[in-house]
């Protein structure tokens, strides 16, 4: 099944390994005779988004990196992720490779070589699945959705300024492998991911030949691009693995606020499950940090949920929200999700002993700035369409430690939120 010997996990965990020029180019399965086709040059429809986005390359503060002029700056962004000398070669490298003929990975083998690379950073913290329902057997296996803003590199290096944070904690070649420790740990079957600068050479690699099939929708103005040696914007990704789920549509929202285009984007896919043929919205959104946004947020919001109104077509299927909102559960744009006409409610407030307060915290760090604890990440779901089986539960303030988020032993300031979701067995309008 799995063509995995262990030279091919490790050098896709390399950074500029020979392998990984081989590895990434997509290889088809060993055809028969026909002589490979002439490399497909990068879809139109990638080369729009790149341009399209690429017209925010600029950075904000006027400093420009090294990328060229226009267009090119962003492509050239994006082509130093996969490893440019390669890229150049192969413009196909810049699309999505078609993934179903990519040699599949061993989560195991992938697991191990992840362990091997991190063989000197502490053991892993042991995190809990919570039962919350255990009075509603399921005929189907329930889907693991995951939430986690990821941290991207080039702000966890360059920006965020996590000043108790050993800057060695944050070397990319470990981080990544802790990130796809704990993905690879809870095997979700949909993750829902920010922060992403690394979805072209790390993440869609590695995760559609353990099955999944991606989108990563990029930020047009991405903080990332104001730092030097970044990697590229950051964006959002939404992955399913796809034996579980077949892709009914996918939507690239810029989100607006006040009829005004932001900076913050989301996804929504409807997916159909294969086993029961029941559809769900799913859907990953990243909104406008720091204080004082708060009304800017609270829009956003209200878009996000009017983009889904249309796409659930007034909530006619199940939907999951997962996102850093930046939000507390006190600000407006929380009391708008929790009272949307969409019927939502919020899953880790499931965890609590009333089954109504949001935990403690879900990112905390400390900065310059001081120290900043706060619970801004949700997941979102259609409440009576869907039940919550089970949450995994948060880390304790004693594993997190006084230097707090991200450590040697967690790769991101933020923690992962991952629920166990089944269908309600009653009739499917009840939305
Ligand atoms: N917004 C726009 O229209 C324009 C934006 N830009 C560029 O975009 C950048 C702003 O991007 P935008 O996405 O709107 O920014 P946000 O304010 O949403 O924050 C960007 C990132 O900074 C992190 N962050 C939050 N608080 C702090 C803090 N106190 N110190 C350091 N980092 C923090 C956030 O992480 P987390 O979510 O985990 O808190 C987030 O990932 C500017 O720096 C500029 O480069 C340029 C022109 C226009
Ligand atoms: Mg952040």
């Amino acid at each position: 099944m799995y063509q995995s010997p262990r030279r091919l996990c490790s050098a896709l965990l390399q950074r500029d390994a020979p392998g990984l020029r081989r590895l990434s180019t997509p290889r088809l399965r060993r055809q028969s005779s026909p002589p490979a086709a002439a490399p497909r040059p990068a879809s139109p429809r990638f080369l729009a988004a790149v341009s399209a986005a690429s017209g925010a390359a600029r950075s904000c503060s006027g400093t420009v990196y090294s990328m060229g002029n226009g267009p090119s700056r962003l492509y050239s962004a994006l082509a130093k992720t996969l490893n440019s000398s390669a890229a150049s070669q192969h413009p196909e490298y810049l699309v999505s490779p078609d993934s179903e003929h990519l040699e599949p990975i061993d989560p195991k083998e992938l697991l191990e070589e992840c362990r091997a690379v991190l063989h000197t950073r502490p053991p892993r913290f042991q995190r809990d699945f919570v039962n919350l329902r255990t009075d509603c057997p399921s005929s189907h296996p329930p889907i693991r959705v995951m939430q986690w803003n990821i941290l991207a590199q080039a702000l966890g290096e360059g920006k965020d300024n996590f000043v108790q944070c050993p800057v060695e904690a944050l070397k990319w070649e470990e981080r990544k492998c802790l990130i796809l420790e704990e993905i690879l740990a809870y095997q979700p079957d949909i993750l829902c991911l920010q922060e992403v600068d690394h979805y072209f050479d790390t993440f869609q690699p590695l995760l559609s030949r353990l099955g999944y099939q991606g989108t990563f929708f990029p930020k047009p103005w991405s903080p990332c691009l104001d730092v030097e040696h970044n990697n590229g914007p950051d964006g959002c990704a939404l992955f399913f693995l796809q034996n579980r789920f077949k892709l009914v549509n996918s939507a690239n929202i810029r989100l607006t606020a006040m009829t005004l285009k932001t900076n913050q984007v989301a996804i929504a896919q409807t997916l159909e499950c294969r086993e029961s043929g029941r559809q769900f919205c799913i859907a990953v959104t990243h909104l406008k940090a720091r204080t004082g946004w708060e009304r800017f947020r609270s829009a956003q919001g209200c878009d996000l949920l009017q983009n889904l109104q249309n796409i659930t077509k007034g909530a006619k299927i199940p939907l999951i929200i997962c996102g850093d909102f930046n939000a507390e559960p006190t600000e407006e744009v929380y009391k708008h999700f929790a009272s949307s006409s969409l019927n939502l409610n919020s899953a880790y407030k499931l965890l609590s002993a009333d089954g109504q307060s949001e935990p403690p915290y879900t990112t905390w760090k400390i900065r310059t700035s001081g120290e900043c604890r706060h619970t801004l990440d949700y997941i979102w779901y259609s409440k009576y369409a869907l039940n919550v089986r089970s949450a995994l539960d948060l880390l304790t303030e004693e594993q997190i430690g006084p230097n707090r988020l991200p450590s040697f032993n967690y790769p991101s300031d933020h923690l992962s939120l991952v629920c166990d979701f089944s269908f309600t067995e009653g009739p499917e309008g009840l939305l």
